[in-house]
């Protein structure tokens, strides 16, 4: 396990009879950007939703700097207070401002001050580009700058590794840049970071380990420089080349 942040053992994960998750095992160390690629239904929105206890798994453990995060309510909620996620639909409060937003989980969970909490929503606004937006309303924003947002809102909490379930999959092609250079920026940042993506060429470009799940299974593990171009599995290399060819 050694210095692991997170460490997935043996998990598995069945909805009825389905099978989604089998047997996975891996750890997450301090740094690493980590991308989770492979086809529809392969399970990885599952895992990451796993990792982050919004499904409970039907075996194996999910271990945070070696103790098992169990059902324990107030475990999860002092958990998920250092392993944020940041979600395919924003999830962000429509009746609240954009400053709201990032100063209601600082306030509430970490009971900062309101100046605290103002101060590090300034601070993360503006590294995401949305500090002009402070007072508008989330339905006055662009999908990409609301996705900005709730990104600014997840570092407002200080997390140790922040996920993302598929960041750019429910915006228009034109803002997809926007928020992938935005985590871009994040990678270079030291912040740990475990991505479900269909973006290739950003999983390429910007992880530390690509990793290629299918039918539920981690058929690869690598750093993407070996994965894209050499992959092991017969699945990662016909993947790749319906990724190449479409
Ligand atoms: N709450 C649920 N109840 C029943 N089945 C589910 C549930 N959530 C996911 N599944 C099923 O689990 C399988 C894996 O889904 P998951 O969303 O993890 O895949 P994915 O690899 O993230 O796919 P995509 O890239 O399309 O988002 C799919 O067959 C899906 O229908």
């Amino acid at each position: 396990m050694g210095d692991a942040i997170i460490s997935v053992e043996e998990l598995s994960k069945a909805f009825g009879n389905h099978e989604v998750l089998r047997k996975i095992d891996f750890n997450v160390g301090p740094g690493e950007i980590i991308c989770i690629v492979g086809s529809s239904g392969s399970g990885k929105s599952t895992l990451l939703r796993c990792i982050n206890k919004l499904e409970t798994q039907t075996s194996g453990k999910i271990r945070y700097h070696g103790k098992e995060i169990g059902a324990v309510q107030k475990e999860i909620n002092d958990y998920r207070s250092k392993v944020g996620m940041v979600f395919q639909s924003f999830n962000l409060f429509n009746n609240m401002t954009v400053l709201q937003n990032c100063m209601l989980c600082t306030r509430k969970v970490l009971h900062l001050s309101k100046e605290e909490a103002f101060d590090r929503a300034i601070t993360h606004l503006k590294q995401v580009g949305m500090a002009p937006f402070i007072n508008a309303n989330p339905t006055q924003l662009s999908g990409g700058q609301k996705q900005r947002v709730a990104i600014a809102r997840s570092l407002c909490m200080n997390p140790e590794v922040l996920l993302f379930d598929e960041p750019t999959s429910a915006l228009d092609p034109e803002m997809v840049g926007e928020v992938l250079n935005v985590m871009k920026e994040l990678a270079t940042t030291g912040l740990t970071m475990i991505i479900v993506t269909h973006e290739m060429a950003f999983a390429r470009d910007v992880s530390t380990r690509t990793i290629f799940m299918d039918q539920g299974y981690i058929v690869e593990d690598a750093p993407p420089a070996e994965l894209f171009k050499n992959p092991k599995n017969a699945r990662t290399r016909e993947f790749l080349r319906r990724y190449l060819a479409g």
